[in-house]
């Protein structure tokens, strides 16, 4: 006998769609209550962190020398230990990784740094496809590149603009050059988030632009959020959804860009020696 013969047609009235059933999707990065202390003898370096990132967003992360920031990006990778809170990073509970889970860790995180952390003797496509090392089994059994992660490198350059670059040696590049290489490295991860720490602070500042405007665009394209932070307050402005600012290890101001005035924003370095660039 068919079960299926006698089943009654479903003819029941399809749910409604729309904003009240509409579940916000849960961050791509979420840290509670995080406090930091590389070791106990040294002071606690962050101090009861609340923050979370969402799919397409571009968090600006402020605060001067010594504030925090690395710290905090460095608590997604497992690079700082985790003293109490917790971390997630997608579906990951970075303060319970065993040491092996690590590198697993690591390849959800795309990362951008200062001094673009390219090898470069090699070429630009081969940089950007070491990306794809953080992932199991990319090499054949020759060792080299699959196909299809060249194609998907190509694509990549592509979106960052330098695809005719792709067989020169990375170290033949601007500054402006390298660090678009390395967007393209951190986007072969297919990664939860784009950490970017202090990616312009070596770069002039028509290049800055580029380069923050690209971050900013990738994230609202594929929907990566991206923390970047930042020493120059106009490019935080102007190149973020919101911002964060840390002061000795506290996070002192939050809101939306569009929300926050420089002065308000200048509290982050009040009281501060140091000079801010501008
Ligand atoms: N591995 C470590 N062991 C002990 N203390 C550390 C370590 N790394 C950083 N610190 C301390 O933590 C504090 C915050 O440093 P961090 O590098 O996170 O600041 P930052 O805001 O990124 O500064 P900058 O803008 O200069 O890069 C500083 O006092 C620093 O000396």
């Amino acid at each position: 006998m068919s079960i299926i013969a006698k089943a009654t047609p479903i003819t029941a009235t399809p749910l409604p769609v729309g904003p009240s059933l509409a579940r916000p999707a849960p961050p791509r990065i979420h840290i509670r209550d995080l406090t930091v202390r590389y070791t106990p003898d040294t002071p606690v370096v962050l101090d009861g962190i609340d923050l979370d990132l969402h799919a397409g967003e571009t968090v600006a992360l402020l605060g001067s020398s010594g504030s925090g920031k690395s710290t905090l990006m460095k608590s997604l990778t497992g690079f700082a230990p985790i003293t109490s809170g917790t971390v997630h990073v997608g579906e990951v509970d970075v303060a319970r990784v065993r040491p092996r889970q690590l590198r697993a860790l690591r390849a959800e995180v795309g990362q951008v740094f200062q001094q673009f952390n390219l090898i470069g003797r090699l070429s630009v496509l081969t940089n950007v496809l070491a990306g794809s090392l953080h992932r199991a089994g990319p090499l054949n059994a020759l060792g080299t590149f699959r196909g299809a992660d060249r194609r998907r490198a190509l694509e990549l350059l592509d979106r960052v603009g330098i695809a005719h670059k792709a067989s020169d040696a990375a170290r033949t590049l601007s500054g402006g050059q390298q660090q678009r290489v390395a967007i393209a490295r951190a986007l072969m991860q297919d990664p939860t988030v784009i950490l970017a720490d202090e990616p312009v602070a070596s770069l002039d500042p028509r290049m800055s632009r580029v380069v923050l405007d690209l971050l900013r665009s990738i994230s609202r394209d594929e929907g990566i959020p991206v923390l970047v932070s930042l020493h120059v307050l106009p490019l935080a402005m102007d190149h973020s959804d919101r911002v964060v600012g840390l002061r000795d290890g506290r996070v002192v101001v939050e809101g939306r860009t569009a929300d926050l005035d420089a002065e308000g924003l200048a509290t982050v370095y009040e009281n501060d020696d140091e000079e801010v660039e501008d």
